[in-house]
């Protein structure tokens, strides 16, 4: 194999929307949420070398979901891999937005394709699914519907969006606010059908998302973020277990100018389609 360096893009998520429908006895909750991709993303380079997965912010290579999924790949196939791996990261981590699961996803595919696709997309969901729970999603990006604990995927058809991204500088522990789960936040009998069309429909008004909303009673600097962007006019959302709130639309002056001035991080963002 000749030396090669590939670059690839690692997409971020947000969630349209996030119901929790109950616990599950592996300690993990069912959920129904929209998946979607956005054109924020982490870069990605593999490189023929020693099974090594470095980044730009030293995340340690065993925590890494990469390293985690390649090392299982590597039992599936009975053979080392023979690829470094290092990745950029431009999305903040511990937002919602999903980073680890992405480049998880995208390295798999990466270096199941370079070795001539031994593995099909079952076995590839399989070891993502192991890996985290928004990991599977990631194989396929754009929109799609995610239920179980987020691993049972079905895309459905892109919708095009300008989004815009304000992340607080916090890192969220999505265990933690899982942890923080009682009855008073599920929503057992969910209409899902519906939600599926309305979002369809371009009318978002019917999301919300009651993980995040358990997000920002541990951090008020959530909650802030959340008042400014409805005082100035738009709809916020929180994607994932938090911190990074979103809203649908571009962002205007005074949005630029407040997030600047309180030190949160703005990302102007559209959705990326996954190809
Ligand atoms: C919040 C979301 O990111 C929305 O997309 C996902 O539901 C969480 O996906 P994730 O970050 O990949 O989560 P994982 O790494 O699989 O799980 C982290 C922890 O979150 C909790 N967890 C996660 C997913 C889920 N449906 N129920 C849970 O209770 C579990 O305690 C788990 O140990
Ligand atoms: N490749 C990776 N990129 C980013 N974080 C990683 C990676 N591998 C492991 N991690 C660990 O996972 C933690 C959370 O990762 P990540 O930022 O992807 O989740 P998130 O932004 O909270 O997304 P979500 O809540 O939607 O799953 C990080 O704090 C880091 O310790």
């Amino acid at each position: 194999m000749s030396k090669f360096v590939i670059k690839l893009l690692s997409p971020a998520k947000v969630n349209l929307g996030l119901w929790l429908l109950g616990k599950r006895d592996d300690g993990y909750h069912e959920i129904f949420t929209i998946y979607h991709t956005v054109s924020l993303f982490d870069e990605v380079f593999i490189k023929e070398g020693p099974l090594k997965v470095e980044t730009s912010n030293n995340i340690p290579q065993e925590e890494n979901l990469v390293y985690k999924a390649l090392r299982l790949m590597e039992r599936r196939l009975g053979k080392e891999l023979e690829f470094s791996v290092y990745i950029h990261k431009n999305i903040p981590q511990g937002a919602g937005l999903g980073g680890g699961s992405s480049n998880c996803a995208l390295v798999l595919k990466a270096i199941n394709s370079l070795l001539g696709e031994p593995l099909s997309i079952e076995e590839l969901k399989e070891i993502a699914q192991s890996v985290s729970s928004d990991a599977v999603f990631f194989l396929y990006g754009g929109t799609a519907v995610g239920r179980g604990r987020g691993e049972a995927v079905e895309p459905i058809r892109h919708v095009d969006l300008k989004i815009t991204l304000i992340y607080p500088n916090l890192q969220v522990s999505t265990r933690r606010v899982y942890s923080m789960v009682s009855h008073t936040s599920l929503t057992p009998n969910l209409d899902s059908d519906k939600i599926i069309q309305s979002v369809l429909e371009g009318r978002f008004e019917v999301l919300e998302n009651r993980l995040g909303e358990l997000a920002m009673e541990l951090f008020p600097e959530m909650r802030e973020v959340y008042r400014f962007v409805e005082y100035l006019g738009y709809r916020p959302m929180i994607s994932g277990s938090g911190s990074c709130i979103f809203y649908i639309g571009e962002a205007s002056q005074e949005v630029k100018k407040g997030a600047l001035l309180r030190g949160w991080k703005l990302y102007q963002v559209r959705s990326y389609d996954g190809v």
